[in-house]
């Protein structure tokens, strides 16, 4: 893992997400499945996930669900349905409600909050299963009360055909019962523009590969998205309290998702980021995933040196990264000074796969510097809201020349008429038409 310095980094990897051939690729996907529906959508999964299916073959049967329940522990039963509760719990509390204001004048105004009627999740499971990611997206989602969840995740796991089965656990877990197995760009573009088999859904939500994050940009309009969740990333910032083999490990934690992870450790102390390094190499080379985890290290992995914690912060600003360890001494003391930061995690035992699977927190979360401006999947990402507006014939005529007004200063007479119409039959006159 490299040493560099702040001024030597580029803290802001966004400029060009993946290259122009995998942007121009996602495109011609997208493109094959909006015109051609099944037959492009089944023609990729052979080029990608090297399966042959039949359209009949792309929705997961109860069957399967039930069958896949023999190919499980008993245990990961047991956690699976442990995190749910804890996920349920914590997404729980950030259910909003509708309100009416009614004024003194008898007028309403309110926001009336309803939840989508058809979403779908994307559950990734290419190089890895994600059964976890299947609650993370499922959850939220039940909790605002959206009817129809449609789950699509590939067909094939590293290599080995069929559907993880402990993803299927979690769905069943989750109470999931639409499940195609269809993965990469050719899913998102199936979710976002219907196929033969798969009805079109308001909004696509849940993490993946760049080709995955691309298609979801691609499809974004026709179709919600909750955010471009790629590949994953973490940041640590330490000072020398910090225990380098922890640290070490949390960065590998991410660098094992995939070749374009990255892990980035900022200290202020050389000595400890020289004590990481060597752990990093130590504890890589014992790693299962050691040729993914290499290669997100050698290309997007760093150890940023700085001079104070202060100035730490303010590169982890900068990088807005997707996860955020702070291990110094008294971080909830620096915790103001975080701007951006899809999750947040404080002192040494908050090791980032906790939320990854457990706490409750959603783990789908902004990546590649979009934690500026977006957020980790919850249940406003399932909600839509009305506005209401209820108006007294009492508050018409109290407020209807101050409208007037305002469309007349915008030029649009029909908008003030609209109006004026409803003063003049009440006995009200609409004040100055302009013209004089
Ligand atoms: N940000 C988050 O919240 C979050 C959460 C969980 C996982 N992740 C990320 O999800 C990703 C999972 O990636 P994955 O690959 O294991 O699974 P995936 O399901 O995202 O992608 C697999 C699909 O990619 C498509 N694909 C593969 N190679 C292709 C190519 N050359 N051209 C076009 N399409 C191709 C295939 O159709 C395959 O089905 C990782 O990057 C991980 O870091 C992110
Ligand atoms: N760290 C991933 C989000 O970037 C989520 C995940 C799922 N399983 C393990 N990790
Ligand atoms: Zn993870």
């Amino acid at each position: 893992m490299r040493l560099v310095s702040a001024q030597d980094f580029d803290l802001r990897r966004e400029v060009e997400y993946g290259s122009a051939e995998q942007n121009e690729a996602v495109r011609t996907i997208v493109k094959a499945v909006k015109e051609e529906g099944n037959a492009a959508l089944l023609r990729y999964t052979e080029r990608f996930d090297s399966m042959k299916l039949d359209a009949a073959a792309l929705r997961v049967t109860q069957e399967e669900l039930k069958a896949a329940y023999a190919l499980v522990e008993p245990s990961f039963v047991a956690a699976i349905s442990a995190a749910a509760e804890n996920i349920r719990h914590f997404h729980t509390k950030q259910k909003r409600n509708s309100w009416m204001d009614l004024q003194p004048d008898g007028s309403l105004l309110g926001q009336i909050i309803r939840p989508l009627k058809r979403v779908g999740v994307y559950v990734p499971g290419g190089k890895a299963a994600y059964p976890s990611s299947v609650l993370m997206n499922v959850i939220p989602a039940q909790v605002a009360g959206v009817s129809e969840i449609v789950m699509v995740t590939p067909p094939a796991t590293g290599g080995k055909a069929g559907i993880d089965p402990y993803i299927l656990v979690a769905a069943a877990e989750a109470g999931v019962h639409e499940i195609y197995r269809v993965g990469g760009a050719q899913a998102i573009a199936a979710l976002a523009y219907g196929t033969e088999t798969i009805e079109p859904v308001d909004k696509i939500c849940g993490p993946g590969n760049i080709y995955v994050a691309l298609a979801k940009r691609e499809v974004y309009g026709a179709v919600d998205i909750d955010s471009i969740a790629g590949p994953s990333e973490i940041a640590v910032l330490a000072d020398d309290s910090a225990n380098p083999a922890y640290v070490a490990a949390d960065l590998l934690s991410q660098a094992e998702h995939d070749e374009m992870a990255s892990a980035i450790l900022v200290t202020p102390s050389e000595m400890f980021a020289k004590a990481c390094q060597a752990e990093v190499a130590r504890q890589l080379a014992e790693l299962p995933r050691k040729d993914i985890a290499s290669a997100s290290i050698e290309q997007y992995g760093a150890i940023i040196l700085v001079n104070s914690i202060e100035e730490g912060i303010q590169v982890i600003n900068r990088l807005a990264p997707e996860h955020f360890e702070l291990i110094v001494k008294e971080p909830m003391g620096y915790l103001g000074l975080v701007e951006n930061a899809g999750a947040i995690f404080l002192g040494p035992y908050s090791s980032e796969p906790v939320g990854d699977y457990y706490a409750g927190p959603n783990h789908i979360i902004p990546t590649n510097g979009t934690a500026r401006f977006s957020s980790p999947v919850d249940v406003d990402d399932f909600i839509k809201k009305s506005s209401l507006i209820y108006y007294s014939k009492e508050a018409l005529l109290e407020n209807g020349a101050t409208i007037i007004e305002l469309a007349r200063r915008e030029g649009l007479e029909g908008h003030a008429r609209a109006v004026e119409i409803r003063l003049r039959q009440e006995g009200k006159a609409g004040g100055n038409d302009g013209n004089e």
